[in-house]
Order: structure tokens, then sequence, then C-alpha cells
């Protein structure tokens, strides 16, 4: 398979007693929208963090659409990948023009034809209006949909978003799916979290379920829903595998 392959990924954080990952393995396939889902404190951004090579797994692997993601492949998987943290990550003082231009350029990006990629993204994310604003005048909305510009300014093949929706509103949240649908269906994969469900389970065709540093469910949103008679919605799948308990 040669999606997206997370091999018995295992991470203790410096000063950390408790492991984050325990051995953590789970396979998308290549194409898609998945869903990496689970409880606050799972280890969802920290997975998200290995397969991007921002942080180091102690050991495991992650193969991303067959090229292994370690320090020989490190610039390769960069032209793969785009990454949406979820704390935005977009120079406050900069307009989203100048931000966008920076990161165009750290891609090898120049001149008219980054100039007009950026004017169509401003446009579809309904942006344009504020082109020239410094990003620290935008609201939490609009620094959300810029900072997704800023990671598919290459035509990243796989889209990785780690919560993009959340503390968004309605007009936001739908211009941003509308997004990934449409993204998506121009071939690229999504890799997203979540802890919205009623939106997961519309969107994703895959998720995998964490809990505790390890994978707890991998499967089609619907087909997990009927497995489980008891269960109506992926919300209810959820709280069947990862039970009533807080986390914190
Ligand atoms: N840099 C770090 N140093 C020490 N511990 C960390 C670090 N980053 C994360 N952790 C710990 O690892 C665990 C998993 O965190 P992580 O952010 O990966 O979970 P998450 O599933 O993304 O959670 P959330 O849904 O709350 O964003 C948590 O207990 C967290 O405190």
């Amino acid at each position: 398979m040669s999606g997206i392959v997370v091999k018995n990924l295992c991470k203790t954080y410096k000063g950390s007693i408790e492991p984050t990952l325990k051995g953590l393995s789970f396979q998308f396939r290549e194409g898609g929208i998945a869903g990496l889902l689970g409880p606050n404190g799972a280890g969802k951004t920290t997975t998200i963090s290995i397969l991007c090579g921002i942080t180091r797994a102690d050991s495991g692997s992650v193969t991303i659409f067959g090229t292994p993601q370690d320090a020989a492949h490190r610039e390769a998987i960069k032209h793969i990948i785009g990454i949406v943290p979820q704390q935005i990550a977009l120079y406050p003082q900069l307009s989203a023009v100048q931000n966008l231009t920076y990161f165009g350029n750290l891609y090898g990006f120049k001149g008219k034809a980054l100039q007009e990629k950026i004017m169509y993204y401003l446009e579809l994310f309904g942006l344009a209006h504020s082109a020239d604003k410094e990003i620290y005048k935008y609201s939490g909305g609009m620094k959300r949909r810029a900072n997704i510009i800023a990671a598919i300014l290459h035509d990243p093949r796989l889209l990785i978003l780690d919560e993009p929706t959340a503390g968004v509103d309605v007009q936001s949240r739908n211009l941003i799916l509308q997004f990934l649908k449409d993204y998506n269906a121009r071939g690229a994969s999504i890799l997203y979290t979540s802890h919205l469900l009623e939106e997961a389970q519309s969107i994703c065709e895959e998720i995998a379920i964490v809990d505790n540093g390890k994978m707890i469910v991998h499967g089609n949103p619907n087909e997990l829903i009927l497995k489980h008679s008891q269960c109506s919605n992926l919300e209810d799948v959820f709280l069947h595998y990862t039970g009533e308990a807080l986390r914190d």
C-alpha cells in the first residue's frame, strides 16, 4: 500500500515519564479524506508533527506515498506535504500578501506567477479585500483561512491540517470544508484532525480513532456506525470505543 503508512510509532517527550505514543500504527489510502480522531491528549498533534518531520519519533516509521519520512528524504517529503498547524503560523505584523509571498519564496516560487496564485487563493478564501491588511488585524476565521493558503502554494499532494475548523464561525467552516472537498477532488489527499465528529463523519471516507497513544479503531465512518447497532452516528462510535471518562 502506498498511501500514508504509520508503523509502530513510539514517542516519549523529554522530561515526561509517560509515553505519548505507544506503538501507534495506521494506514490511509492515497487520494482520500482521512480523519485522525481522538480525545484531548491522545497524541494526534504529536503524530502529525512526526508525519511532517517537525518532531522525531523514538522508534517506528512513516512512509508517505512510498517515500520514507527520514533524514535522507526530508526535502522530497517537504514538497509532497502541506501542513496547516493548529496555531496560526503567520507573521502578525506582515500583510497576507507579504506573508504568502514569503512562504511561496521558501518553495522557490517567485514573481508574477506567485502573485497571481496568491491573489487567486485570497479571492477563493474570501480575503482579497484584506490582501494588504496586517494579519494581526484579521479575525480568527480570516487567520485560519490565510493559514491554509500558506500551506498550499506549492500544490502539495498531501494536505495535513490540525483542527482547521476549531473556533471559527459557520461561514468560515463551510468555506474551509468546501475547499477541502474541492482540493481532494483535484486529486490531493487530505489528512485532518478534529473534535467535531459530525463534520468528520460528513467529509471523511476513512477515520482512525487514537487514544492514549494507541490505535483504537480504523475504518469508514458509515461502516463503523452500521457495525454497532447501538450507534447512530460517529460520535456514538467514538464514545463506544473511548468511553465517557474525562482525560484531564
Ligand atoms: N512538547 C511537549 N513536551 C512534553 N509533553 C508534550 C509535548 N507535546 C505534547 N505533549 C504531551 O503529549 C500528549 C499528547 O499531546 P498531543 O498534543 O499530541 O495530543 P492531541 O491528541 O493532539 O490533543 P488535543 O486534542 O488536546 O490537541 C499530551 O499529554 C501532551 O501534554
